[in-house]
């Protein structure tokens, strides 16, 4: 394996490309838009799996299973927001050489495959509130240019599906899921984000409103959507009759239930890779890295003498045990037909979050040292602090990502109000956060106007298409003050809230 001979800056997705499949992440496959997930990107996930499946298991969400085939009969129920997605199903049409009776969809997402069955298994309030989630993958056969983690035909992803007696629980869970993607960002993966509510335009159009985490990406001023909270209302209830009696007395017999669905994919591999990785390979955040650390013997030429190779080698497997047995996940390089020159650049390739070095010197004076993958600082640490030191390096390290990180995205996430500033702003890779009436129309008029037509096949994979228009990203709970009379930055017509705008993938 040699290094990347891409340049972030130059190529940013050939250096993307180079990192996951250099890094043994990723590996391209023969069905355009799949992609295999290698170990590496695959423990990351099982971290995300981890730390989540906690969090919603914590406030009563069970998970279960559920088919993923969909009858055409069931998939056309939901008719009215489902034609929007028609392009994106995958049928089955066919089993060996006999074409099937009626065609069969692969899951895109499973509201009708789970809702007909919340309708027959809740009746009674008591039966409320039903909280069901899915570890699962789907398929959606986009044809925009496949990206990977992005955009892929088939994605891991889990699809939280919850139902309420009432409207105040439904929406405060909303926000609580929120609260969990925003954790899984900001604390695993080191990536911050804002939070916010989708526009009208954007939202999920089958839900009441639909709540977000918006990442940034640095190399191409993109904004990128991390995760999805909805509220849906009634509107899935009334489609599938899930009503109970109604508890508050007789005047209105059935009461619909109110529900939500979240969602959050193996996307969130890729923002954290773009973000943090650099052009000598991956730099992978410590909580969620398969390895943290790696321990690598130093000092061992061909003129060492037996004896002193083995002292070398034998300190090192004890730094190794010891912090193996402290809740690190390390492991050691001790093959000496290497260089330690070529093992650092090989585990700078795979993202190892940190080195110990360990020759001659350091086990004289007692101590190892530590290098940093994100930024190469170095630390001493003496033997006897290990198990104290080397999580507090890790989290440090983390830290550093993410203030660095969050550093990029607030410097070019620029509040602006006149129109003639928007499109330079946005050619200066921002987002924007601006005054908006809040009028789709306008939407659509700042989104044509901020770039040549978007023919929907934009090859987002190059980021210097500036033809890309701005889309609206968030309404950000976190809202500077608006003016009195205040005007749309687009229209004349006076704001009504401030809306983050950007190019997108
Ligand atoms: O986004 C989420 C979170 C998890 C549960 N689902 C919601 C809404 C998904 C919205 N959506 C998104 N994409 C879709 C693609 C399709 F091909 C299709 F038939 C339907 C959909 C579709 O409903
Ligand atoms: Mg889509």
């Amino acid at each position: 394996l040699i290094g990347i001979t891409v340049d972030k800056a130059l190529d940013f997705p050939g250096w993307y490309q180079q990192i996951l499949t250099k890094g043994e992440m990723l590996d391209y496959y023969d069905v355009s838009g799949c992609y295999i997930l290698r170990p590496a990107s695959y423990a990351i996930w099982e971290k995300i799996q981890e730390y989540f499946d906690a969090k919603i298991k914590k406030i009563g969400v069970k998970n279960a299973y559920f088919p993923m085939f969909v009858s055409s009969r069931v998939l056309e129920k939901e008719k009215d927001h489902i034609e929007g997605f028609a392009p994106e199903v995958a049928w089955v049409t066919k089993a060996g050489s006999s074409d099937l009776e009626e065609p069969i969809a692969i899951r895109p997402t499973s509201e009708t495959v789970m809702y007909p069955y919340y309708s027959k298994w809740i009746k009674s309030h008591r039966d409320l509130p039903l909280k069901l989630n899915q570890w699962n993958s789907v398929v959606r056969w986009e044809f925009k240019h496949p990206q990977p983690f992005l955009r892929t035909r088939e994605f891991l992803w889990q699809e939280g599906h919850t139902v309420f007696l009432t409207k105040e629980e439904a929406e405060s869970e909303v926000l609580q899921i929120l609260d969990f993607y925003a954790g899984v960002y900001e604390e695993l993966l080191a990536v911050p984000v804002v939070k916010g509510k989708k526009t009208e335009k954007e939202k999920f159009a089958g839900g009441e409103f639909t709540t977000t985490v918006e990442g940034y990406i640095p190399q191409t001023g993109r904004g990128i959507q991390g995760a999805t909270s909805h509220h849906l209302g009634q509107n899935f209830s009334k489609m599938f009759n899930i009503t109970v009696e109604n508890p508050l007395g007789t005047e209105h017999p059935k009461v619909f239930a109110h529900q939500n669905s979240w969602g959050l994919s193996t996307r969130v591999i890729g923002v954290m890779t773009m973000i943090h990785s650099d052009n000598k390979g991956l730099v992978i955040p410590p909580r969620v890295s398969q390895y943290q650390a790696v321990v690598i013997p130093l000092g061992i030429t061909s003129k060492t003498s037996e004896e002193q190779r083995k002292a070398i080698h034998e300190s090192a497997k004890k730094v190794e045990a010891r912090l193996l047995e402290s809740g690190i996940r390390i492991f050691g390089d001790y093959n000496d037909n290497y260089t330690p020159g070529w093992k650092f650049s090989q585990y700078e390739l795979k993202g190892v979050p940190i080195r110990i070095e360990m020759g001659p010197k350091d086990i004289e004076q007692n101590h190892v040292t530590v290098v940093r993958r994100n930024d190469s600082k170095k630390y001493t640490v003496p033997l006897d602090e290990l198990e104290k030191r080397i999580p507090e390096i890790l989290d440090e390290l983390h830290d550093s990502l993410y203030s660095k990180a969050k550093e990029s995205f607030d410097e070019h996430r620029v509040q602006v109000s006149e129109w003639k500033e928007f499109v330079p702003a946005l050619n200066k890779k921002n987002v924007i956060v601006a005054p908006w009436c809040g009028v789709m129309e306008c939407e659509e008029d700042i989104k044509e106007s901020s770039g040549k037509q978007d023919d929907g096949e934009e090859i987002e994979v190059d980021d210097k298409s500036p033809s890309m228009g701005a889309k609206s990203l968030c309404i950000p709970f976190e809202q500077p003050e608006l003016k009195p009379g205040q005007k749309c930055i687009k229209c004349d017509r006076e704001a009504v809230n401030f809306t983050m705008f950007g190019r997108s993938y």
